[in-house]
Parts: structure tokens; C-alpha cells; sequence
């Protein structure tokens, strides 16, 4: 707002009278510069840090990359982003938690007759189940997607919508949630919350000490990576017997960077996976195209009259999937700014930026989804801006608002393939401080964008249910029966 009020693409803020004022960037490139290559200058923001401080003390999120303990903390984790992680743990752990959720839908269908229901509550939990089963050791009495699907099949007919007014939202039962998962939800859903959950902390050490038993038996197929715990452990095991110790597992680090993971992963997914099927039900014709895409891409799963596999979505390319999926992720506003902070008097276009000032860099707004703010003479920006020029593509204005998955598509020798780089992006943040489980997101949305559009038509709402503050849906279920049945060949 204020950078639109004053013409430039650089502001300062008051954010209250006890605090420095924060410097907002509404630019692209300069932002891409500052996360990518400017590192020894601008770090993570100690107010972002201090949003994760109270409930996950020790986890690297907070931590600044000169603190000798960023590293290690990184090293711990990092094989829960590998190829073969991805492939081999998470792919079928989230396939199974949304394969459930397609459960619930159909029956929510079946009862629903008709009328819309609401899906994003059912979507927060569906990634609750598959972010957990990545994480942690998922039993299915945990699962809350099961236990939702359950008592569903067992309801033969709900009366909670009027009879005469179809467009009526249909309100269904709820199945209490498991006390180990609803402790996750409260947390997350308050990261305010000060201290620690005894019940997450009593969940977290009795999943260790299995694991802890396993990785000390003899068998090998008992040392395989069931999840990221697991390979946490792992590492420990080989660093203590390298190092001639016993293994620590029940530290407060390795509680802190599992929690983790599950906090910075659960919501932003689960929020973007959301936008997703509003943003497709408002735009019918790209559904539909999508739509055409999969079946195409998918043959076997068309001739065998079923849905694709974990493994046929994570193997195959499909140009206008991964389009559709960068547009939502870039429209989805899931995260709006990213923050970071002065670590050396420093200067942004020009205008001299003290040691520890804040700096917020939009990610949406005026240079994504509306027209830039003015023109940036070239000597004004950092020397490293300068030389990148011409590196990512720019926004055409003229429909930078528009939903759009084409934006992401470039055509060689009539052949469509995906182009990342075709616009900017700032979602995920970018650079050594962006989103740690930025690959684990993209294979996440996939797999519910395939699953969900082979099994369901997000249908447009009525006008009432029309509302950005809403996330309703009428779901179909004649996709689904439609290939049960063999009408579609
Ligand atoms: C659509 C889904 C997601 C979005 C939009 C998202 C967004 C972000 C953003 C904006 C940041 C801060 C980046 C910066 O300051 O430059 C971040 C950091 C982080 N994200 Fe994500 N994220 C998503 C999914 C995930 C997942 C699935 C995981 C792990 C399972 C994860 C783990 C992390 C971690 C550990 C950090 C901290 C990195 C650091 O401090 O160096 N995120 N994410």
C-alpha cells in the first residue's frame, strides 16, 4: 500500500513505536539478489526466527548461518530431500494419506447429494496424516483421514442441509481426532503457544526409543529408513561410532528438527493445496485441460481402469501439470513476504541500510501479480543484480493476475516443455535461507493434484459460496465412478 502511495518500490515502515522501522522491497530482481547472492549481507530475520523460537527452540529455522550449529543441524536432516528419500519414503506415504482423503470425498459425495461440502478442513488433515507418515513411524489408528473415512462408510444419510435449497453447505459428522496428532494441530494452529506439549514430547521420545530398538537389532532390513526419524537416527549411530561414543538420541535437537519439519510442512502444503482446488473450481476451463493432461499422461492407469501409482506420478513428466502447480504455488499467496535482516551497513537502490535493520521482501502484489512500481535505472541496483540480469523471465502486466498455468510453458520444435525459470518466483524464498522442503512441497501438491482431479470434478459455486474467505466445494463423484465403471475409454 504505502509503496504504491509513494511511487517507489522501497519504503520504510513504523511497525511499532519500541522497534526500528522495517524496510519494504516490492521488486523482483533486487529480492532475488539479496537471497541468492547478497548471503554474508542479509540473513534470516530475527523477528521470523522468533515466530518458531518459543515452541521449537533448537531448531535451525532461527538460527543465523554463522552460528557454528546451522551446519550440523542441516547435515542431520538432509537426506529426508534426496531423490531417493523422496521417492522411496514420502512419494507412497503422501499417495496413501490423500488416496484416504479421496475416501472421505466419495463418501462425503454419496451423502452429500449435491449439495456443496467443505474441503479444506478434511485437505489441513489429510496433510496432517502424510507430512506425519514422512516424519514419524504413522500407525493407522493415528491416521485422522482413516478414522474421518470410516465413520462416514458407516453413516447411511445425513440431514444437516435443507431440502429445498441445493446450494446449502452440507455439514458432516467429525471423528475425534488421536490425542497425539490433535496435540500437533494445536500447536501449529497457535505458534504463539509458549513452552512444549507434554503430549508431543511423550510422542516424539516413544517413537525414538522404537526406533532405537530397531536400529540396535542385527537384522539389516530392520536399519532400512521408514521415515525421516529413522535416517535421522541413522546419521547419530554412524557419528557416535565414528566419534567412539554412545549414541544421543533423545536430544533436544533431534526433537526440535523433527518437529520441525512437521510445523514448516503441514500448513504451507495443506494452505497451498487448498488454494489449488479454489483456484481450479473458479477456472473450469484449466481443470479441464489438466484433466486431459492426465488422462493422456497416464495411459496404463486409463486402460486398467484405475488411478496412477505413487510411482507412475513421481516418473512422469507431464508439461502442463507442473505448470498448473507453479501457478498455484505463485497465486496461492501462501507465503506473501520474506523477511531478513541488515547483518553489515549495507545499501538497497541506492538508500543506505543500517546493521540489524529488518527487510521485508514481498513476493506478491505490485512486480508478480499487478505491474512494477516505476522504473529501476540499472546503476541503481547491487553490481550482482546487474550482472544477472536476464537470468529468470519477467511478468507480462498485462495478465500477471490472471491464473494462468501457459505462463510456464515454452514451445521448441512444437514440443511443450516446463520452464521454472520462465517468471519470477518467491514463494519458497530462495538461496541458502529458502524453504528447506521446497522439493517434498512440489511432490506433495503433485500427487493431490493427480489424485484428486482423476478421482473428482471441483465444480464452480454458487455465488453465496463464491468468497475468497471460503473454501467450499461441490465435489462429484462421477469422475471417479465414470472409470469404475469403463465409461471413458
Ligand atoms: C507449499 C509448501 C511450502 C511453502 C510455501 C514453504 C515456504 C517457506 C518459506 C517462505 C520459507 C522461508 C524462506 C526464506 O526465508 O527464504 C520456508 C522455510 C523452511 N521450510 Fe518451507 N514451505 C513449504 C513446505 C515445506 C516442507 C514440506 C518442509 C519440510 C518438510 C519445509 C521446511 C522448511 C524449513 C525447515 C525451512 C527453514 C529453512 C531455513 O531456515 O534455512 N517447508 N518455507
Amino acid at each position: 500500500m504505502q509503496a504504491k502511495k509513494l511511487n517507489s518500490p522501497i519504503v520504510q515502515v513504523f511497525v511499532n513505536p519500541l522497534t526500528k522501522t522495517w524496510v519494504i522491497l516490492t521488486e523482483f530482481r533486487e529480492s532475488q539478489d539479496i537471497m541468492l547472492r547478497r548471503t554474508k549481507e542479509f540473513d534470516r530475520s530475527e523477528e521470523f526466527g522468533n515466530i518458531f523460537k518459543s515452541l521449537i527452540p533448537d531448531h535451525h529455522i532461527s538460527m543465523r548461518m554463522t552460528n557454528p550449529q546451522f551446519k550440523a543441524h542441516r547435515r542431520l536432516i538432509q537426506d529426508s530431500m534426496t531423490p531417493a528419500f523422496l521417492n522411496e519414503v514420502s512419494a507412497p506415504r503422501i499417495y496413501e494419506a490423500f488416496t484416504s482423503l479421496v475416501g472421505v470425498w466419495t463418501e462425503k459425495a454419496r451423502l452429500a447429494n449435491g449439495h456443496p461440502f467443505s474441503a479444506s478442513d478434511d485437505c489441513f488433515k489429510a496433510a496432517l496424516d502424510a507430512i506425519w507418515a514422512v516424519i514419524f513411524p504413522l500407525g493407522p489408528k493415528d491416521s485422522v483421514t482413516n478414522a474421518q473415512r470410516q465413520l462416514l462408510a458407516d453413516t447411511t444419510s445425513i440431514n444437516s442441509a435443507s431440502s429445498t435449497n441445493i446450494d446449502e453447505p452440507v455439514v458432516f459428522p467429525e471423528t475425534p481426532i488421536p490425542d497425539a496428532p490433535k496435540s500437533v494441530l494445536t500447536l501449529t494452529e497457535s505458534l504463539e503457544h509458549m513452552g512444549t506439549s507434554s503430549q508431543r514430547e511423550a510422542m516424539i521420545a516413544t517413537a525414538l526409543e522404537k526406533a532405537k530398538g530397531r536400529f540396535s537389532s542385527d537384522r539389516k532390513e530392520e536399519h532400512v529408513a521408514r521415515c525421516a526419524m529413522d535416517d535421522i537416527l541413522r546419521r547419530e549411530l554412524a557419528a557416535a561410532k565414528r566419534e567412539n561414543r554412545e549414541p544421543a538420541y533423545n536430544t533436544r535437537t533431534i526433537f526440535d528438527e523433527l518437529f520441525g519439519l512437521l510445523i514448516a510442512g503441514h500448513d504451507t502444503t495443506s494452505t497451498t493445496a487448498t488454494w489449488g482446488f479454489k483456484l481450479l473450481s473458479d477456472h473450469q476451463e484449466v481443470q479441464k485441460k489438466l484433466r486431459e493432461a492426465l488422462r493422456s499422461g497416464f495411459p496404463a492407469a486409463i486402460t486398467e481402469c484405475r488411478q496412477p501409482t505413487a510411482e507412475e506420478i513421481c516418473n512422469t513428466q507431464i508439461p502442463y501439470l507442473d505448470a498448473t502447480q507453479e501457478e498455484i504455488i505463485q497465486k496461492s499467496m501462501t507465503s506473501g513476504g520474506l523477511a531478513r535482516t541488515a547483518m553489515v551497513d549495507t545499501v538497497l537502490l541506492g538508500h543506505h541500510i543500517p546493521k540489524g535493520t529488518s527487510v521485508l521482501l514481498m513476493g506478491n502484489g505490485p512486480d508478480f501479480i499487478e505491474p512494477p512500481i516505476g522504473k529501476i535505472p540499472e546503476d541503481r541496483r547491487s553490481k550482482s543484480c546487474q550482472e544477472a540480469k536476464g537470468r529468470i523471465g519477467s511478468w507480462d502486466p498485462a495478465d500477471s493476475n490472471l491464473f494462468k498455468p501457459e505462463r510456464w510453458i515454452t514451445k521448441e520444435d512444437g514440443k511443450e516443455s516446463f520452464d521454472p525459470t520462465s517468471d519470477p518466483l518467491l514463494t519458497f524464498g530462495l538461496g541458502p535461507r529458502g524453504c528447506f522442503g521446497r522439493r517434498m512441497a512440489h511432490l506433495e501438491l503433485k500427487i493431490v493434484l493427480v489424485l484428486l482431479l482423476w478421482n473428482f470434478e471441483l465444480q464452480s459455486l454458487p455465488g453465496t459460496l463464491m468468497l475468497f474467505a471460503t473454501f467450499e466445494f461441490i465435489i462429484e463423484w462421477s469422475w471417479s465412478l465414470s472409470w469404475k465403471f469403463g465409461i471413458f475409454d
